[in-house]
């Protein structure tokens, strides 16, 4: 069965700009029932990142350079695979009740190949370097599989009580796909005799003799089996915007952006004034949707009185915490003639950083002018406005 009879080399279609690998037929394993996932569709049809699962482990593959693919789908599942690999030159077969039996109906579909690799229709995401990290290791080896460390510790459970402990350090998660020179895989499979089915490839492999490599594996090889794995993973991220003016006046000092500058005016207002300080607070109050300034500190109430605007953005920043979100950036834009903004650029960013907790590569500051027209250019007043991202921890 195929999804495409237009015959071109598959290897054809590897991605030009990487090095060739070595020649390797592939079969993707399909044919469970994806129960634990909880999909409309068995998890492997399931759209995950705008295509469906199974497009995409088949799509690396052939970008890799598999000379052909093997999809092992569910009994009766012919239309629903057609749909998913729809253009893809790829063989269908009918699966089995268990994932072995799956794989050992795959493999009996090979006449020749010299490597095979067999990975889970449910672990979308292939890296190009872990299939070239299992064909090299296939010159010393029968057998090659990415393994990732374990980083917890792990406890033996005997009806709910901890009866031991396994040394993590010689423990090793596998995934898949798991490589094979193919006369060695396909002959273990038709030798296993083991009654309960073996976790995985490497294994039937080994029972028949066979030495097994372990290479390094990638987080992204994660396989999709719970619900959970099919939410999106994409951050939730808030933008707050704000802007404020205070008067400049003579004899104030004149706070802007955390620092003192020396002018011959100053900011005037309840608290010192500092309209960076306060337009910032506002974008990050805006991005929680925690009201604004005046709500949190009225200019009526006397304990603001000439108070340091520092103290309103660290409660800002303390209120988007607590609202479980960080802060992703900040954008500022000052709007005066006077003072230059140019030469207290890199200490406004250093000190607006520090009070928001984050890098300074994290917060900007820009300045403009009116070209004297409006207030500030009449320089009576300074204007600020703040973008302010936030992302949920
Ligand atoms: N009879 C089977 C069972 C499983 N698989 C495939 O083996 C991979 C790993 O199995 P798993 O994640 O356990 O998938 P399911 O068996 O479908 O999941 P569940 O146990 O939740 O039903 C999946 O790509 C699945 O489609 C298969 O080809 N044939
Ligand atoms: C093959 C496998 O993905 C390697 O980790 C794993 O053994 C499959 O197990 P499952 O129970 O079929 O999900």
């Amino acid at each position: 069965m195929r999804c495409s009879e237009n015959g071109k080399r598959l290897a054809g279609k590897a991605m030009a700009d990487h090095p060739p690998l070595p020649s390797f037929a592939a079969i993707v394993v399909a044919a469970g029932k994806g129960v634990r996932a909880g999909q409309p569709l068995p998890k492997q049809f399931a759209i995950w990142r705008g295509k469906p699962v199974v497009r995409h482990s088949v799509e690396a593959l052939i970008a890799a350079g598999a000379s052909r693919v093997i999809v092992a789908i569910p009994p009766g599942g012919e239309e629903l695979a057609r749909e998913a690999l729809v253009g893809m030159e790829v063989s269908l077969v009918e699966g089995g009740t268990t994932r072995q039996e799956s794989v050992s109906k795959a493999l009996g579909t090979i006449d020749a190949a010299e490597f095979v690799l067999i990975h889970d229709a449910a672990r979308p995401d292939v890296p190009r370097a872990v299939i070239a990290g299992l064909l090299a290791a296939l010159d010393r080896h029968q057998g090659a599989i990415p393994t990732l460390p374990v980083v917890d510790s792990l406890a033996i459970d005997t009806d709910g009580v901890m009866t031991g402990a396994a040394n993590r350090d010689v423990l090793r998660r596998v995934q898949t796909p798991q490589a094979f020179r193919f006369a060695a895989i396909r002959d273990a499979h038709k030798a296993w005799t083991g009654g309960q089915d073996a976790g995985d490839d490497a294994q039937v492999l080994r029972a028949h003799g066979g030495e097994v490599a372990l290479v390094e594996g990638d987080k992204r090889l994660k396989k999709l089996t719970f619900a959970e794995d099919f939410v999106s993973q994409t951050p939730d991220v808030r933008t707050g915007m704000g802007f404020d003016v205070h008067r400049l006046v003579a004899g104030e000092e004149l706070w802007l952006g955390g620092i003192r500058i020396e002018h011959d005016k100053g900011l005037s207002g309840h608290s010192d004034a500092d309209v960076a300080l306060h337009t910032i607070v506002d974008a990050l109050l805006g991005a929680v949707a925690r009201g604004d300034i005046g709500d949190h500190f009225p200019p009526s109430d006397p304990q603001w009185k000439g108070a340091s605007s520092d103290k309103f953005l660290l409660h800002a920043v303390k209120l988007v915490g607590e609202a479980g979100y960080r802060i992703g950036n900040i954008d500022l834009t000052l709007i005066c003639e006077e003072p230059k903004i140019g030469p207290h650029r890199e200490a406004m960013r250093a000190r607006i950083a520090e009070l928001a907790g984050v890098d300074i590569d994290r917060i900007s500051v820009k300045a403009t002018t009116t070209e004297r027209l409006g207030f500030p250019g009449r320089g009576e007043g300074i204007a600020a406005q703040a973008i302010a991202t936030v992302i949920r921890n």
